[in-house]
């Protein structure tokens, strides 16, 4: 599955992010202070943002903008300095440590840059691990449903070290998809991708929203992989400052000069 193609259509305008009806997630004056004193940096700065169901939101923004700190402090990973963050009725914020430990097993998953697989399992095992720590029953359906969507039949029982990079990736993506995770995160997961193993576990994601109704967010710096997206939230200096919906690769670059002139300086 492509990205949009630019051909043919009128480019969507950047707009102020603005309230849903039904979102997954919403977040409020959500602000993340890191240290204190001379030493405190505002990471993230009253955000307000409603994250769509069922939808792919990208999230992308200069390095030091907020985006991995966003992510995570929505993922349960980082505690919040103040602020509202709801994952449809559970309040994220003050939550003790142990209740989002229970957050991030049952309801949200994660893929990272890194894979982060146990190298001395096989990829089956690697995809059944979470079931299989909590001592649960492995859904038989889910597992076949989620392998194939994948392409990973063929490479059930290889070690991680006998996979590429892309498939590595996609175990990666089967294990998180096996949690039915309310939103499923992604922190940059094509990073360490060649272009061709990129367009796949970009299309798995896709499909992972289109064909099982998963909320994907994911972290990126590359317009070609915000373009898989439905929706792209800007950060700039810790605030989500614009949104793009429905966005082309070519939206996205557009978007990305608006919003920092000297964006393309810094790539050169
Ligand atoms: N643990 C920490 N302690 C102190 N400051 C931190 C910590 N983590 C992040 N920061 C600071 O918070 C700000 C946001 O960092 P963050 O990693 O979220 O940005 P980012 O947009 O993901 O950057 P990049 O694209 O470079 O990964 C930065 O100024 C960073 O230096």
């Amino acid at each position: 599955m492509a990205p949009r193609s630019t051909s043919q259509r009128t480019a969507p305008e950047l707009h102020a992010p603005h309230p849903l009806p039904d979102p997954v997630m919403a977040v409020r004056r959500l602000t993340k202070i890191y240290g204190s004193g001379d030493m405190a940096v505002r990471a993230l700065d009253e955000i307000n943002v409603d994250i769509e169901r069922g939808r792919f939101t990208a999230i992308m923004g200069p390095s030091g903008s907020g985006k991995s700190t966003f992510m995570h402090c929505l993922a349960g990973f980082e505690s919040i300095t103040s602020g509202s963050v709801r994952l449809d009725d559970v309040e994220i914020a003050g939550m003790s440590q142990r209740a989002l430990t229970k957050l991030r097993r049952n309801r949200v998953g994660f893929i990272f840059q890194s894979f982060n697989l146990i190298p001395t399992l096989s990829a089956a095992e690697n995809i059944r691990l979470p079931q299989d720590i909590a001592h649960a029953k492995v859904d038989e359906d889910r597992f076949a449903a989620v392998v194939d969507a994948l392409n990973l039949r063929d490479r059930l029982s290889h070690r991680p070290a006998e996979l590429s990079g892309g498939q590595q990736q996609r175990v990666a993506c089967a294990r998180a998809l096996m949690q039915n995770p309310t939103v499923l995160f992604a922190d940059e997961p094509t990073g360490n991708l060649d272009s061709r193993s990129t367009e796949q576990v970009l299309s798995y994601l896709r499909r992972a929203v289109d064909d099982f109704g998963q909320t994907v967010v994911m972290v990126t710096h590359e317009a070609q992989a915000a373009a898989y997206a439905d929706t792209v939230l800007f950060l700039t200096d810790g605030r989500v400052v614009a949104q793009l919906d429905d966005p082309s690769q070519g939206d996205v670059l557009d978007a990305l000069a608006a919003l920092d002139p000297h964006a393309g300086e810094e790539r050169a």
